[in-house]
């Protein structure tokens, strides 16, 4: 009876470790599915998180020269699959665009959009319509014509008349840079901008640097990677969530007045085709409401205010960022903003405004700004996306749902595609003629690629070339007198900003 017990209790313990193996085996099996593209190996729950460093996108790109241009590795619990170099990048995010155009749940965002917005979306007929109103919108707008200049020039006046005020005393031009490109989005969503001082405005603003602030710090690296983070009781993420609730009733109080405003016109001119084109793109949008098109997409009030929200946050510091390295590079290297200067003075002069129809016939400028482009990469890793099913890349099988990351920052530095990739020089840009080289600016990927690229960047490729334009038509940038030279060193985060620099703008004396 006992011996008989003995192998009972034998068996089972046999049993029980087969089972503990194979769940092992199917747990590792689930978390290390055959075919994944080759990476370094990282904790259990953490994965590579910890040896990160604080510049991700530079350990990527050093990792990406072990492992290859398809690399899988564990960004905390989650799989992550990092794609490096053009031919990758164009494989998955064009070719394979259907799979590889979805979002990440992004934590904080995904909580206050509660899926309206754009950009946290996932990928399918309804974002696509939404890119498509927009697009076809921006196009009615004029944004890449002549008809843009009119729609920015009192936003760019009240810049130059505000660094005016400075005097040419030294000051961080962040703030104004930042309220600035937030009213360019304002003039483009409503039609109009608000006064520097507005107290509503400022409230607005704070909010909007308070979220970026949290998505660039270390805190949203992790919730994006660790999106359960949302839930812990953090006063931050409390605040943003609070913030982003603020801006929407901000955006909501002015669809709704426009909207009122356009029911009364609708009352009155019933026949909408007859009308002018949109004004802006609330205009655009607010007429679609109540329609269906092609699509069968509907718009709502509530639709609207989540999109300008997400065309606050994507556009107000993308180009805000922009801007403040290109006025670092400008003061930093004198000899190209006189170059620059020289060529605006000879083809537009002193005389009148400048107009994007200017913009063909200035390739010196074109490349300045294509090099701040290059040597900033604001958004290193890109904005991330998810694969919407299982798929192969290179041999390699990707799983349902996996996070890809693009290395844009290797693809902008990487020294065998870029003679002295860490040294600012526009004419890199230039054939010997002095034209645009065009194949060397594809090279550059600051605004994505493929079905969830940039759907702003018209739009911010002529607010960008206006703000060049005007500010160097006025002003000299210099650093201060005696001062050391400014650091041109990236302050690590999602997005990379520079360190706190202070600039003079001296009036150009020949005007
Ligand atoms: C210098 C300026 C800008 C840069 C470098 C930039 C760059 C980018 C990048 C890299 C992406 C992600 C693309 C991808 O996933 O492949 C993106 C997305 C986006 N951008 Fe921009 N952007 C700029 C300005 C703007 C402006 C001014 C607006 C609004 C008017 C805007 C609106 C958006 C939106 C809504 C998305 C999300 C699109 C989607 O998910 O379908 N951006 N941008």
């Amino acid at each position: 009876m006992v011996q008989c017990s003995m192998v009972e209790e034998g068996a089972n313990f046999l049993l029980l470790c087969a089972i503990f193996a194979m769940s092992i085996y199917l747990l590792w099996q689930h978390f290390n599915p055959p075919g994944l593209p080759p990476g370094p190996a990282g904790f259990p729950g953490i994965g590579v998180l910890p040896s990160l460093g604080p510049t991700p996108y530079k350990t990527l790109m050093e990792l990406s020269k072990t492992y290859g241009d398809v690399m899988s590795l564990r960004l905390g619990p989650s799989l992550v699959v990092v794609l490096t170099g053009r031919r990758a990048m164009t494989e998955a995010l064009v070719k394979k665009a259907d799979v590889f155009s979805d979002r990440p749940p992004m934590g904080l965002l995904n909580l206050v959009h509660k899926g309206r917005g754009l950009m946290v979306a996932k990928y399918g007929p309804k974002v696509h319509g939404f890119r498509t109103l927009l697009l076809g919108t921006f196009r009615r707008l004029g944004v890449s014509t002549p008809r843009v200049d009119g729609l920015l020039r009192p936003e760019l006046a009240a810049l130059v008349a505000a660094m005016d005020q400075q005097a040419g005393q030294p000051t961080d031009p962040k703030a104004l840079l930042s309220v600035s490109a937030s009213n360019m989005i304002c003039t483009l969503a409503f039609g109009k901008r608000f006064d520097y001082d507005d107290v509503n405005f400022q409230k607005f603003l704070g909010k909007l640097h308070n979220i970026f602030e949290i998505s660039s710090s270390p805190l949203g690296f992790l919730i994006l990677h660790i999106p359960a983070i949302v839930n812990l009781p953090i006063s931050a993420i409390k605040d943003t969530i609070s913030d982003c609730n603020f801006m929407l009733d901000f955006l909501r109080a002015i669809v709704d007045e426009r909207w009122l405003a356009l029911e009364a016109r609708r009352r009155s001119e019933p026949n909408i085709s007859e009308w002018e084109e949109p004004s802006d793109l609330l205009d655009g949008y607010l007429r679609k409401i109540g329609g269906e098109d092609a699509v069968g997409m509907s718009v709502s009030k509530e639709d609207i205010a989540h999109h300008f929200l997400d065309l606050f946050t994507a556009g107000t510091e993308s180009v805000s960022h922009f801007l403040q390295w290109e006025l670092l590079y400008l003061t930093t290297h004198p000899e190209v903003q006189a170059k620059v200067r020289e060529e605006l003075d000879r083809v537009v002069g002193r005389a009148r405004l400048p107009s994007v129809s200017d913009r063909a016939n200035l390739p010196y400028m074109r490349a300045l700004i294509d090099e701040v482009h290059r040597m900033s990469s604001f958004s290193p890793l890109g904005i991330p996306r998810m694969t919407a099913h299982i798929v192969d890349i290179d041999g390699y099988i990707i799983p349902k749902e996996t996070m890809v990351l693009t290395s844009v920052w290797d693809l902008h530095k990487d020294p065998d595609k870029w003679q002295n990739p860490d040294s600012f020089d526009p004419s890199r840009f230039l054939l010997s003629n002095g034209q645009v080289n065009e194949s060397k600016l594809r090279q550059l990927q600051a605004f994505g690629l493929g079905h969830r690229s940039c759907v702003g960047r018209q739009f911010a490729e002529s607010s960008v070339f206006l703000y060049t334009a005007f500010l160097l038509q006025r002003f000299f940038f210099k650093s201060p007198e005696g001062a050391p030279p400014p650091s041109l060193a990236e302050d690590p985060g999602v997005f990379l900003t520079p360190k706190p620099f202070k600039v003079c703008a001296v009036r150009c004396n020949s005007e």
